[in-house]
């Protein structure tokens, strides 16, 4: 019999990640493994999964204050263990202690780790009893350590926000990037209304709320939506807010020939068929053949049509396409990811500062090489789930330096006026979760070409 113990199955999902699994298709596999595990345990799991790779920095410091060794050179299924009895020490009220350090230390005996009991035992009682004590950095007066070892930011992220946002924004960022993120859907206005899925979802054990920008947009403050028949028969998408803004911005018409350049899983894709009510021809690329599959599927579970689907990397030039052949095309790109933490919460230990110049290099080709493809008069959105200087600004001004006969466009221009506040100076949205409505953190930019 698998063990169903919360405590085994998040060891597990963490030995994973740090082998490079990603969290949230790890856990959602494990669980889905176990339907009759009990429900309050796979919330247990999943916390302590979240938390741990959320938190790791703040709980990296409260245990390099109990270990005379540096944490490095702790062995790395040992150090999971210490991470995850911190966790439940230090930020779990509802588990007492003693039962956080009983349960680490038998784990780690079930997991034949008994040569590491003593030690994981002795920290972890020395936490307990020094818990009120640690020496926490001062937030006035040391912001960058406070963005490390409270807020729980690698350094070099730190010291970048603390540069890009000043430290009073920084920690606000950093704050919410360690909650949860919402559990947002979008409305398949292909099956139902709003107001229609509202009432369904409420009538059931849900508390769900309209978005407040986005039309089709719910949020579940509460309950469960995987169980409803509702998602089997496609009558909504999981997508936070900020995601359903994109396609929004690209604004799709019925009749138009679409490029979805960077398009799997299909959140986008599927917006955009919807909001052309399945009139418009979409192309929809991404690099990976299996992650087109997945675009293939969302589509037919959501009754999406008028979706093509190919496998191309795009730092290639496509010349399976038509120059000019495209009404509107957006650049989902690649990229860091920074502005979906609270999501991918392993991102923030993965990332190096390197990455940010490669993701730029990657973004600038695509956007090169999809440029051609536009008929002049057409649209172009780039969008990113993340906000480093690199990916954002940098790359539009090369892009715009490389093709002058792309023009910048200021949204506010033409977006409702509720919307203004999620935009810049320069016309481009820039949500942040601390600010907007609890949306993650994109960007986006629309560009014409000239006609
Ligand atoms: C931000 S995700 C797209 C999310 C998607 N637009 C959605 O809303 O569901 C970026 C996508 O770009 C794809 N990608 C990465 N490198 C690529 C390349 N060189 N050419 C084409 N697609 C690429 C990735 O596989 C990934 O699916």
């Amino acid at each position: 019999m698998i063990d169903q113990d919360p405590r085994h199955i998040a060891f597990d999902i963490l030995d994973k990640v740090h082998n490079g699994a990603f969290a949230d298709l790890a856990l959602d596999s494990a669980l889905q493994a176990l339907p009759d595990m009990d429900v309050r345990d796979r919330a247990l799991a999943t916390e302590l999964v979240y938390g741990v790779l959320r938190y790791r920095g703040r709980l990296d410091f409260a245990l390099q204050q109990l270990c005379r060794k540096p944490l490095a050179k702790v062995e790395p299924a040992v150090l999971n263990l210490l991470r995850l009895g911190c966790y439940q020490i230090l930020q779990l009220d509802r588990i007492p202690n003693h039962a956080a350090v009983f349960e680490t230390v038998e784990l780690a005996r079930r997991l034949k780790l008994q040569r590491a009991t003593g030690f994981i035992n002795g920290i972890l009682r020395g936490l307990v009893r020094q818990a009120a004590q640690l020496p926490w950095p001062d937030r006035q007066r040391d912001p960058l350590d406070y963005l490390e070892h409270v807020l729980s930011l690698p350094r070099w992220l730190a010291a970048r926000w603390l540069d890009e946002f000043g430290a009073e924004e920084a920690c606000a960022l950093a704050q919410a990037m360690l909650k949860p993120a919402p559990y947002a859907i979008r409305t398949n206005t292909l099956k139902i209304q709003r107001e229609a899925l509202l009432a369904t979802l409420n009538a059931s054990d849900c508390d769900a709320v309209p978005t407040r920008f986005v039309p089709e947009g719910i949020y579940i403050r509460q309950g469960e939506t995987r169980h409803l028949s509702g998602h089997t028969e496609g009558i909504f998408q999981l997508q936070d807010q900020a995601s359903m803004l994109i396609s929004h911005l690209l604004n799709p018409q019925p009749g138009e020939r679409i490029l979805d350049a960077c398009a799997a899983p299909g959140g986008k894709t599927t917006h955009m068929a919807a909001l052309t009510d399945n009139r418009a021809r979409i192309v929809a690329l991404d690099l990976h053949p299996q992650r087109v599959d997945l675009i293939t599927r969302g589509a037919n579970r959501l009754g999406c049509q008028g979706i093509e689907g190919h496998a191309w990397d795009l730092t290639g030039v496509p010349d399976f396409l038509e120059p000019a052949s495209f009404d509107r095309i957006l650049v989902d790109a690649p990229c860091s990811g920074l502005g979906v933490l609270r999501r991918n919460p392993e991102i923030r230990w993965r990332r190096k500062p390197a990455d940010l110049k490669e993701m730029a290099r990657i973004q600038r080709a695509i956007l090169g090489n999809v440029a051609p493809l536009l008929r002049p008069g057409g649209r172009l959105v780039y969008s990113l789930c993340t906000f480093s200087p690199e990916e954002t600004q940098n790359v539009i001004r090369a892009f715009t330096n490389e093709h002058p006969e792309f023009t910048r466009c200021d949204l506010r221009n033409e977006t409702p006026a509720a919307w203004h506040a999620l935009f810049d100076r320069q016309g481009a949205l820039r949500t942040l979760p601390q600010h907007h409505d609890d949306m993650d953190a994109f960007f986006a930019v629309a560009f014409e070409k000239q006609p």
